[in-house]
């Protein structure tokens, strides 16, 4: 009873409540479940890095320097997208459609959280990595959000370059140098991308038409878009073996990818066939335990070739 009277009093407080749904709206301009996948990825790339394990403080304020530079680019995509996110239905409920958040203080907790993320990287890991997330910052956030996303459909594909980045930006914060193998994780996360979000766009063409997206559902129809789902989940494939084929990886990694891939062409195959709303969706829910389970069988891998 007495916990009952407290919560309605908390929950019917005007200022009480303000502050909470406050916080709610600028955690959800960070888009942490993206960024959650990305720190894995950045994660991995960091204990890939180093035949021992990484060095816990910059594991520690390599993810958070990372997430926070990661979340400040979202938060500046919402802000940049305010126009296309009110006439989408997926994106109608974020919160500046919504009018949750103004425009001018989104940017300010970009530029707060962006600044930390940087500063700390740069002073706390190493200045490349702060350079490099830098980088993949402007990338998502300027040259996608502002630019190619209205200018072109191959936007996601140039754009995935910024998106792909998190796993090398972790080696880099470990190695403290850019290295060939730390490429080849990005280049697989490169090549996943458009599979990723074709199969979404697929199912979401419509919100992107009514908003003026040149996305490639929109500008070129279903049946091209379905065949480069299926190439580009080709190239994906051919770049999931060099890890094996360049002796960074073992055989356990072969096996799980080989596994992960034929489930990906699979949901390829099936979205070729049939462009539907559920089948696309459920190629791109695929899609994202995809990316998890390969880092995670590169990394399991990478500890089983080291100790046994
Ligand atoms: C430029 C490259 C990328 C594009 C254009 C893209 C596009 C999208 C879109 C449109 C969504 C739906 C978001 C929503 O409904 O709010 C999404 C969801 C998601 N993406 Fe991507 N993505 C990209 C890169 C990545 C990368 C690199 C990762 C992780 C390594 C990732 C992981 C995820 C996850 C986990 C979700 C689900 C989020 C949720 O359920 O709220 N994406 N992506
Ligand atoms: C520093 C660093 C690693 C930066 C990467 C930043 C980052 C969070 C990239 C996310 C990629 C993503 C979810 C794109 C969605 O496309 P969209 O914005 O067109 O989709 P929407 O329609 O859902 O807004």
């Amino acid at each position: 009873m007495q916990l009952r009277e407290t919560v309605t009093v908390k929950a019917s407080n005007p200022k009480h409540w303000h502050f909470v749904t406050h916080w709610r709206d600028y955690l959800g301009l960070c888009k942490l479940k993206v960024v959650a996948v990305m720190l894995l990825t950045a994660a991995v790339g960091m204990c890939l890095a180093t035949v021992q394990l990484p060095p816990v403080a910059t594991v520690f304020w390599g993810l958070l320097g990372i997430g926070l530079a990661a979340s400040s680019a979202a938060a500046v995509n919402h802000v940049v997208d305010r126009h296309i996110d009110e006439k989408m239905a997926r994106t109608r409920y974020r919160p500046l459609p919504r009018g949750k958040v103004s425009h001018l203080q989104a940017l300010s907790f970009a530029a707060i959280v962006g600044s930390c993320g940087i500063a700390m990287l740069a002073l706390l890991v190493n200045p490349l990595t702060a350079w490099l997330t830098l980088a993949s910052l402007i990338g998502y956030a300027i040259i996608y959000s502002l630019w190619l996303k209205r200018a072109t459909p191959q936007n996601i594909v140039i754009g995935g370059i910024a998106g792909a980045a998190p796993p090398l930006l972790g080696w880099v914060a470990v190695s403290g140098t850019l290295e060939p193998h730390s490429l080849l994780l990005m280049l697989i996360i490169f090549a996943w991308t458009p599979p990723h979000f074709w199969s979404l766009c697929l199912a979401r063409k419509e919100d992107y038409r009514k908003a003026g997206v040149p996305m490639l559902p929109v500008t070129h129809g279903d049946h091209y878009t379905q065949l480069h789902i299926v190439l580009y989940t080709l190239l994906m494939i051919t770049t999931t073996a060099l890890p094996y084929l360049s002796q960074m990886s073992g055989l356990p990694y072969l096996i799980g990818v080989c596994l992960l891939n034929l489930r990906f062409l699979m949901w390829a195959l099936r979205v070729y066939r049939d462009a539907s709303p559920a089948t696309s969706m459920a190629m791109f829910r695929y899609s994202i335990t995809y990316i998890m389970l390969l880092f995670v069988v590169l990394l399991v891998d990478h500890y089983v070739i080291l100790w046994v």
